[in-house]
C-alpha cells in the first residue's frame, strides 16, 4: 500500500463528502468548491486535464561532472540563463513525485527517476490539513534543484490535479528535462558512485563553456531547510514533543499531530538544555546534505542526554535524525557509493528478525561497525547490509534511517510513532507520579528509569 495522493483520492474521508455533494457538478465547479484560500496562483480553475499552457519545449542537456553528456528536451522552467547544478541522485519509487520533489532532504540534488513514464497524474493543490500541514506536499515550493525522466506525460489526468508537472516546474523556477535514458545514467552512477551533474535549457546554454560544478554538501544545507523560529502545531496536546528541524517533511509534524502530541517546531541548532519549556519528547527529523555539517545538532542533544534531569526524555529520530542521532552517540557517519532511494528498502528487525519494507531518501549512512557503548544497531538494510537504526540499551532513544511516515512509500512502519508516543506519555505518567511523592528527586526518576525495559516496542 502506498501513501501517494493515489491513495489518499480514494481513502480521504473529505475527499468522499466532496465527491458525493457534487455528484452533478461539472469539473471546474468541482475545484472551485474545494477552492483554498491560498490559490494565489489562480490555478484551481484550470482544466484538469490538458496539456495547454505548458512550458516551451526547449533543447536541454544533463551534463555529469565526469564528463558524460545526455541531449534532452526541457518541459520545466525554461532557465536559459546559466545551468542548475546538484548532486545528481535516482529515486527507484514507482510513484509519488509531488511528495518526492517537495521533501527537503532533496535540497541541492537533480532528481532521475527510473520509473519510465512520469507527470501522468499531475500535480495537486496545496490544500491543508486541521494542523495547517500541506496534505500532499512535504514542504512550502518545489525543493529538488531539478529533475530528469525518460517520458514526460504531456497529458494528465487526476481528480484532484490542478496542473501539469511541467507547469508547476515553471512556477517554481526549477529546470525538468525528459527523452533521458536514465536506464544509462543510473548504470553510471551505480558504477562509479554519486557525482555532481547540471542541467542546461536552450540552444546557446548547450553549447555553452563548460565550468567545475560546486558541491552543494559543502554548504550548511540543513540550517537553509530548518525554521528559524519556533512553531507550534496542535497546540493543546497531552504530550509536548520538541521537533528539532533539520529540513523536517510535513507528513512527520503530521503523524505526531494526529496522534494528539502538541508539536514544537524548534530550528536545528535549538539548545534544548536551556530551552525553559520543558518537553515529555524530543524528535530528530529527516533533512538534506551531511550529517556532519550539522554537528552543532548532535553536540546539542549530546549535552541534553547527558543532562541527568532530561536523560530519560524519550527521543527518536528520522534518517538525517537517526543520523545525528548516532553522531551525538559516538557512531562515525559516511557517504554511501550512491545512496537509496525508493519505496521498497526490505530493513531487518534486528531485535525480532522481521523484515519491512521501507521508504527511503538518503545518500549518507551510519557506520555501526564499531561498537558504541551503551547502543546497538537496531535494523540493518537486508539488501546492502548498512545500518538502517541504532537504539540504546537502556533508555528510550532510538532511530531509523527509513521513513516510517513514507509519504509516498508502504506505512509498514507507522507503529514507531505509536510506540514513541506510548513511551512519552508513560514518561510523562511516571515523572508526574514521582514528582507528587514527597522527596522524589529528579536523581530518584533517572535511577528508576535505568530499570526500565528498553523504550521502543516492536509490533506484535
Ligand atoms: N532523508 C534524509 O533525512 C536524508 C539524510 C541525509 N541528508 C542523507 O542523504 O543521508
Amino acid at each position: 500500500m502506498f501513501a501517494t495522493h493515489f491513495k489518499s483520492a480514494l481513502l480521504r474521508p473529505t475527499a468522499r463528502v466532496f465527491a458525493q455533494r457534487n455528484a452533478a457538478a461539472p469539473a471546474t465547479q468541482l475545484r472551485s468548491f474545494a477552492s483554498i484560500s491560498n490559490d494565489k496562483a489562480g490555478i484551481l480553475n484550470r482544466p484538469a486535464t490538458s496539456n495547454n499552457g505548458e512550458p516551451p519545449s526547449l533543447p536541454g542537456m544533463l551534463r555529469l561532472q565526469t564528463g558524460e553528456t545526455f541531449n534532452a528536451t526541457s518541459f520545466g522552467a525554461p532557465v536559459t540563463g546559466a545551468p542548475m547544478s546538484g548532486e545528481i541522485v535516482f529515486t527507484t519509487a514507482l510513484v509519488g513525485y509531488p511528495e518526492s520533489m517537495t521533501d527537503p532532504s532533496y535540497r541541492g540534488q537533480i532528481l532521475v527517476f527510473t520509473q519510465p513514464l512520469v507527470g501522468n497524474y499531475g500535480v495537486p493543490a496545496p490544500t491543508k490539513d486541521q494542523f495547517g500541514l500541506l496534505e500532499h506536499f512535504e514542504a512550502d515550493g518545489i525543493q529538488v534543484q531539478g529533475i530528469i525522466v525518460n517520458d514526460y506525460a504531456t497529458k494528465y489526468s487526476h481528480w484532484n490535479a490542478i496542473e501539469s508537472l511541467g507547469q508547476w516546474c515553471a512556477r517554481y523556477g526549477v529546470p525538468a528535462l525528459t527523452g533521458v535514458d536514465t536506464r544509462a545514467v543510473v548504470t553510471l552512477l551505480r558504477e562509479r558512485g554519486s557525482t555532481l551533474a547540471e542541467i542546461r535549457v536552450g540552444d546557446e546554454m548547450v553549447n555553452a563553456e563548460q565550468h567545475p560544478i560546486a558541491d552543494p554538501n559543502a554548504r550548511n544545507l540543513v540550517a537553509e531547510g530548518s525554521t528559524k523560529v519556533k512553531q507550534t502545531y496542535n497546540k493543546g496536546g497531552d504530550v509536548k514533543v520538541a521537533l528539532i528541524d533539520c529540513g523536517a517533511k510535513q507528513n512527520i509534524i503530521r503523524a505526531l499531530a494526529k496522534r494528539g502530541a502538541e508539536v514544537v517546531v524548534v530550528p536545528w541548532n535549538h539548545d534544548l538544555v536551556r530551552d525553559p519549556v520543558k518537553y515529555d519528547g524530543v524528535f530528530l527529523s529527516n533533512g538534506p546534505g551531511n550529517p556532519e555539517v550539522a554537528s552543532t545538532t548532535a553536540l546539542n542533544l549530546r549535552a541534553y542526554m547527558d543532562l541527568p534531569a532530561t536523560a530519560t526524555t524519550p527521543i527518536f529520530g528520522i534518517c538525517m535524525g537517526n543520523q545525528l542521532m548516532g553522531l551525538a552517540a559516538g557512531y562515525k557517519s559516511y557517504k554511501l557509493k550512491y545512496g537509496n532511494r525508493g519505496h521498497n528498502q526490505p530493513a531487518l528487525n534486528l531485535v525480532t528478525g522481521k523484515c519491512v519494507i521501507t521508504s527511503q531518501n538518503h545518500g549518507y549512512a551510519l557506520d555501526d561497525t564499531v561498537d558504541v557503548p551503551g547502543w546497538m544497531p537496531f535494523f540493518r538494510n537486508a539488501n546492502d547490509g548498512s545500518n538502517e537504526g541504532i537504539r540504546h540499551v537502556a533508555r528510550p532513544w532510538s532511530s531509523v534511517q527509513f521513513h516510517p511516515e513514507a509519504m509516498g512509500g508502504p506505512l509498514d512502519t507507522d507503529y514507531l510513532f505509536d510506540d514513541f508516543l506510548t513511551d512519552v506519555r508513560e514518561y510523562k505518567a511516571k515523572k508526574a507520579n514521582l514528582n507528587r511523592a514527597a522527596g522524589v528527586s529528579f536523581a530518584t526518576l533517572e535511577q528508576d528509569e535505568k530499570a526500565l525495559p528498553i523504550g521502543i516496542r516492536v509490533a506484535a
